[in-house]
């Protein structure tokens, strides 16, 4: 891991909290603050608190009580609001599908790739007025699943690294074709969140790493029952213990002071703006300076 103290980060650790984890445990000095972002609400209040001296700020994506299905989530305003909050590195936990046999419910996935097949949702911070296209060839951020990657291991969770996400709309889980179709394009898992987030993340500046824990085989799997929001919930309460275990044991190694990120996350817009200074739009470049005011205001 780079060290290049010229440019030292202190972490603020984001968590973004998917179905069945609406909290997480060990936060000290805890307290459920608005935010308020130029895309409009997040989800629900953000939880500032500390864990081992580390900034930790926790969002649950669906808000408490689970009131938003993933087609109505205001991603952009969740990923500003972290912006805002000053986060530097999000783990984002997810409940996903299995498509593959090897990948059983229980099973941790660290996500390296996706197919983005939504529809249905805003997908960038940049807009006509001020135009930016990002590389998001590698999604995540490696360097956060090395740290993943390491404390599964610590705590005998069983996990692949590697794998990829195939994100559809939903709200209604897939038909068999299309259980089978996405199995043939070799996705390794299956959810409705992901993206936009993984992207908007990008464009933030923003290290973004998926952990992926599987709940069912989807509807493709001869000796499993076709998915249920039941068994997702009943699999995710198994889960969670584990999920907040390896958050808890991830924070205090992530939270490390640092130097610029490996993998370039967080100079992911330094070549990606194309609109002449001129042509750009006052108001949207207003609403971007909390996002983009790095390479704006250069
Ligand atoms: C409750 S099952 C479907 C629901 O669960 C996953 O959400 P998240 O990624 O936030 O854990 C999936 O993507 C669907 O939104
Ligand atoms: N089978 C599935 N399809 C889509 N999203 C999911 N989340 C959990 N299981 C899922």
């Amino acid at each position: 891991m780079s060290t290049n103290t010229a440019h030292a980060v202190h972490p603020v650790i984001g968590i973004i909290g998917g179905s069945g984890l609406y909290d997480i445990a060990g936060l000290e000095n805890k307290e459920w603050r608005t935010v308020v972002t130029p895309w409009g609400a997040p989800s629900d209040k953000l939880l500032f608190g500390i864990l081992d001296g580390i900034r930790c700020v926790f969002l649950p994506r669906h808000g408490r009580g689970h009131p938003l299905p993933p087609s109505r989530l205001n991603y952009r305003a969740n990923i500003a609001a972290m912006k805002i909050a000053g986060v530097t590195d999000i783990i984002s936990l997810s409940a996903v599908g299995s498509l593959r046999e090897d990948l059983p419910p229980g099973h941790f996935v660290i996500v390296d790739q996706f197919i983005d097949r939504t529809f249905a949702r805003e997908k960038s911070f940049f807009d006509t007025g001020c135009v930016a296209h990002v590389s998001v060839a590698d999604p995540v951020c490696s360097r956060i699943g090395d740290v993943a990657e390491a404390k599964l291991k610590e705590l005998g969770i069983t996990y692949t690294r590697g794998g990829t996400y195939l994100v559809m709309e939903g709200p209604q889980f897939s038909t068999r074709a299309e259980s089978e179709l996405y199995r043939s394009w070799n996705c390794s898992v299956i959810g409705m969140t992901n993206m936009p987030e993984a992207k908007l993340a990008r464009e933030a500046e923003l290290s973004y790493a998926t952990i992926a824990m599987v709940t069912d085989y989807d509807c493709w799997h001869a000796g499993h029952d076709s998915v249920t929001v039941d068994a997702v919930v009943r699999v995710m309460h198994a889960n969670a213990d584990r999920a907040r275990s390896l958050v808890k044991a991830m924070i205090p190694e992530l939270g490390k002071t640092r130097g610029l990120c490996p993998a370039g996350c967080d100079r992911a817009l330094e070549h990606a703006l194309i609109t002449a200074p001129a042509k750009r739009d006052p108001a949207l470049l207003s609403r971007l300076e909390v996002i983009a005011g790095r390479v704006l205001s250069v």
